[in-house]
């Protein structure tokens, strides 16, 4: 059954909320990793706005693909064209405890390129 009836056309500098036609169910131990692909990337420059989407175990409904189109010409979809990946990837699950002491490190607050370039 085609879900996408007439192309999708991504115009330069847009992004487009992708049906893919697919719902499922998983253990609430896993999520689903929506990616770019890399071809898609290099030869088109389109890739997954919020990569990685993730599918949560509890979503039922149709998973989404956010694309965006950094390129300079229109992106046509067509049914069925393979336009990203997902990954099922393990969570892992913890508990937070507040505290106003965190162990002494070397680093300490150093970010955002303080060891250098
Ligand atoms: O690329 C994506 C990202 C999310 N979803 C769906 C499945 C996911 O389980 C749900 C919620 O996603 P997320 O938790 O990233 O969204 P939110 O913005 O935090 O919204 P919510 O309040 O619904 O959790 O939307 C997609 O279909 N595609």
């Amino acid at each position: 059954m085609a879900f996408i009836e007439e192309p999708i056309r991504i115009a330069p500098n847009s992004s487009y909320l992708v049906p893919t036609g697919l719902s499922m169910a998983f253990s609430e131990d896993y999520e689903v990793q929506i990616r770019p692909r890399s071809g898609l990337a290099a030869k088109k420059s389109i890739t997954v706005l919020n990569t990685p989407g993730t599918i949560d175990s509890d979503y039922r409904g149709e998973i989404k693909v956010i694309l965006f189109n950094h390129g300079k010409e229109d992106f046509l979809i067509n049914n069925k064209d393979r336009i990203a990946q997902m990954v099922l990837m393990p969570v892992i699950k913890m508990e937070f405890e507040e505290t106003d002491n965190l162990p002494d490190t070397l680093r300490g607050d150093g970010g955002f390129g303080s060891t250098g370039k």
